[in-house]
């Protein structure tokens, strides 16, 4: 496991969690910054061993941290210093999640505690992975399920507590389950075709012949990725912008919205372009869309993606969707909203620790200011998409019954070719995808017009 760049495997994954919680990063940021500093030759060696890590721990972060607490005495994991809990959490997956033998699991880590640390804390570090090792997790949950079974089971699937409250009251406790089962599992790829390069028969064909097995999706510009050798990213036809990867649900919203060639068209929260560009191809680069988004440097990453994709017919602005206002009035609106992600797990595990209440409250106002500012922007008899990759009724469903009942939209009654019906008596007219159902996000649409 030790390498011959400076530090050893432990200390850059220990460093990137901690970078996470301490700079507020994501999972996929703080792993480009870091390996910025790894040499060359082990950049394309190491990246694979420590994305997987980096995702498998903050996966099962909150059971790595049951055994942890269950073990230190008036203390507790989250108190310890951010990077010697975050080697100690890499050594309880080890043993417990890789089936490492304990000793060569704890032997690593201690040698980074003793090197940024001291013999005190080495010790210290040692003694409480002897105790993880011995420590009965089966029996621990067992007693915990006795007592609170919602803890449980916010243990048990590593998930946040109130994501079990709101996945049961949603689904039931069985369908609870299979949804936090299915956000455990790896990762599923979408691949969709970018139609000004190529078509979707060629693309099948080229990625077959490049040992990538595909299905066909409910989306006839879309294939699911059933097998594949290298990454996806590393294909020639990927880096020449033939095909893009995007999430399922994500590429239903373009079809929902159905631009038409020549149409004027605004992307409220458009980075990094997923939607944006989708829209775009099924436009064929004609008329004229205005793509904003709050974060220069996502807009940045999109500008790129843009030329490599051969995308002409968008022009990008820094700004508030909140209060944005253009020039001329749109035919047709995305907003693909900001939220609390919590339809993202499987794809991105560290949002599910990056979101508490009151976050959630923050998001949900911006969600709400963002819909009354589409109305002022959207022509009369525009339609515009509603969508998040939220699990939540107050972002889903309530905040389309807010778009109806105090902005003045109507609800399209939009024919769905896939996908579930949602909640709440306007339920009947939206779409939502669930992770365990659709094998994708888990997703919401809804599509409104200005009356
Ligand atoms: C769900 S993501 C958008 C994903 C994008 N539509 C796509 O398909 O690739 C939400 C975006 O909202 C942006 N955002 C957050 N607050 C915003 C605001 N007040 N105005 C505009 N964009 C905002 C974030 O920077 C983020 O890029």
């Amino acid at each position: 496991m030790e390498v011959t760049i400076k530090i050893t495997i432990q200390e850059l994954i220990a460093d990137i969690l901690t970078d996470i919680e301490e700079f507020n990063l994501s999972a996929k940021n703080a792993l480009e910054r870091a390996f910025r500093n790894v040499v060359e030759e082990d950049r394309e060696r190491y990246r694979g061993l420590v994305h997987s890590y980096i995702f498998e721990i903050l996966k099962w972060r909150k059971r790595i941290d049951f055994a942890l607490n269950s073990v230190l005495k008036g203390t507790k994991i989250e108190k310890l210093n951010p990077f010697l809990a975050n080697l100690l959490r890499i050594a309880v997956y080890d043993i417990r999640f890789k089936g490492t033998p304990p000793a060569i699991a704890t032997d690593s880590v201690i040698r980074v505690v003793k090197k940024r640390f001291n013999i005190k804390t080495a010790k210290f570090a040692n003694a409480i992975l002897r105790s993880v090792e011995e420590f009965n997790e089966e029996n621990a949950l067992k007693k915990l399920k006795e007592k609170d079974r919602i803890e449980y089971l916010s243990v048990k699937f590593s998930h946040p507590r109130w994501y079990v409250e709101y996945a049961m009251e949603l689904l039931g406790y069985e369908g609870a389950i299979r949804l936090m089962m299915s956000n455990n599992r790896p990762q599923r790829y979408y691949v969709r075709v970018n139609p000004l390069k190529t078509d979707i028969d060629s693309l099948r064909d080229y990625l077959e012949e490049h040992d990538v097995r595909v299905a066909r999706t409910p989306l006839d510009d879309v294939l699911k990725v059933l097998e594949y050798q290298k990454p996806l990213t590393r294909l020639k036809w990927y880096k020449e912008g033939y095909f893009v990867i995007q999430d399922l649900a994500s590429a239903y919203v373009a079809h929902v919205l159905s631009p038409e060639n020549g149409e004027r068209i605004l992307d409220m929260a458009a980075a990094p372009g997923s939607k944006t560009f989708h829209v775009a191809h099924l436009m064929e680069n004609t008329g004229e869309i205005i793509a904003i988004d709050y974060s220069r440097d996502r807009l940045e990453k999109m500008r790129e993606k843009m030329a490599l994709l051969g995308v002409k017919n968008v022009k990008l602005i820094h700004a508030d969707g909140q209060i944005f206002k253009w020039k001329h009035e749109f035919d047709k609106i995305v907003l693909d909203a900001p939220c609390s992600s919590s339809g993202t797990y499987r794809q991105f595990p560290d949002v599910k620790w990056s979101f508490d209440e009151e976050k959630i409250a923050k998001v949900i106002q911006v969600q709400k200011a963002m819909l009354k500012n589409a109305y002022k922007n959207l022509r009369k008899g525009g339609e515009m998409t509603y969508s998040t990759c939220s699990i939540r009724i107050d972002e889903d469903e309530e905040n389309v019954k807010y778009a109806l009942n105090k902005v003045g939209f109507e609800l399209v009654p939009y024919e769905f070719t896939w996908g579930e019906r949602g909640f709440t008596e306007i339920g009947d007219k939206v779409f939502r995808a669930f992770t365990h159902l659709h094998d994708c996000n888990s997703f919401f649409i809804a599509k409104l017009r200005k009356s």
